[in-house]
């Protein structure tokens, strides 16, 4: 398996006498989707401003596509595409402009762009809006379109955070059959939300994050374990409270 995402032994975060992040250690390969939870405060943020390259470490490091951002930050930015939890988007721009945009920076072929351009239009119900200036869209709308942008990239990573809040149920859904589709193509998938459910049903690993530290981090069955919870008996919520609520063994 090819780690796509590889954070190593990471400590950092805002001030280098108060690091938020201790020792954080996981990864994500090629084909695998990996949900990031914790309790508000844990460090998920801060662990995602690390892999979008926003935090310079204090020790350890962060490798996506094999490369650090000081040993090749081209390759590096190149390798992923980050839907973050508020979207970001230029007032004066139109949907249409928006997806051109992440097109040329992610150097989208002309024949793959037209394609994939209309395919994502009509499966987040966008086509009426392509025209649409992003001010004028409504805030599940603007989510739309961070979410089109990446998946337009199609690249080898996706750093997707808290993504479900101000979608529609069908917004939801299309999302994550997208994330299905591109996972089972070979995209990996780093998704932080607190909705415990969708990531037990979707994720194929976990990091558990407590107070800056990985307290639980693997499948089902190895957070079930690491929460004192017996294989096959227990969900990712229970396993979750017991790690984070101090209820574990
Ligand atoms: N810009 C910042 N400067 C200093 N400290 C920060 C900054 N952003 C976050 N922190 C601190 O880092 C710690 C981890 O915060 P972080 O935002 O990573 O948590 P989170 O797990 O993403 O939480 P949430 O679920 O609420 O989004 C908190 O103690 C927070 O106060």
């Amino acid at each position: 398996m090819v780690s796509v995402l590889q954070v190593a032994g990471l400590t950092g975060g805002y001030n280098p006498r108060k690091p938020v992040l201790h020792d954080v250690s996981f990864q994500v390969e090629a084909g695998e989707m990996v949900g990031l939870i914790g309790l508000n405060g844990a460090g998920k943020s801060t662990t995602i401003k690390h892999i979008l390259g926003l935090l310079t470490p204090q020790s350890g490091s962060v490798r996506v596509a094999e490369v650090t951002l000081a040993e090749n930050s081209e390759r590096y930015r190149e390798a992923f595409a980050y839907v973050p939890e508020s979207p970001v988007l230029y007032d004066e721009l139109t949907v249409e402009e928006h997806l051109r945009l992440s097109g040329m920076a992610y150097a989208v072929k002309d024949s793959d762009y037209d394609r994939r351009v209309e395919s994502l239009l009509r499966r987040y119900q966008m086509e009426p809006k392509r025209k649409a200036f992003a001010a004028h869209l409504s805030k599940g709308m603007r989510q739309k379109v961070m979410i089109m942008s990446a998946l337009l990239a199609a690249p080898p990573l996706y750093i997707i955070d808290e993504p479900f809040l101000g979608l529609d149920p069908l917004g939801i859904r299309s999302l994550l059959d997208e994330l299905e589709a591109v996972k089972s193509q070979g995209a990996a998938i780093l998704m932080s939300s607190h909705i415990l459910s969708t990531v037990e049903a979707y994720c194929d690993k976990f990091v558990v994050l407590h107070h800056g530290e990985v307290v639980a981090y693997g499948n089902l069955e190895q957070v079930l374990l690491a929460a004192g919870l017996e294989k096959g008996r227990g969900t990712l919520e229970e396993a979750f409270y017991r790690l984070v609520a101090g209820g574990a063994p």
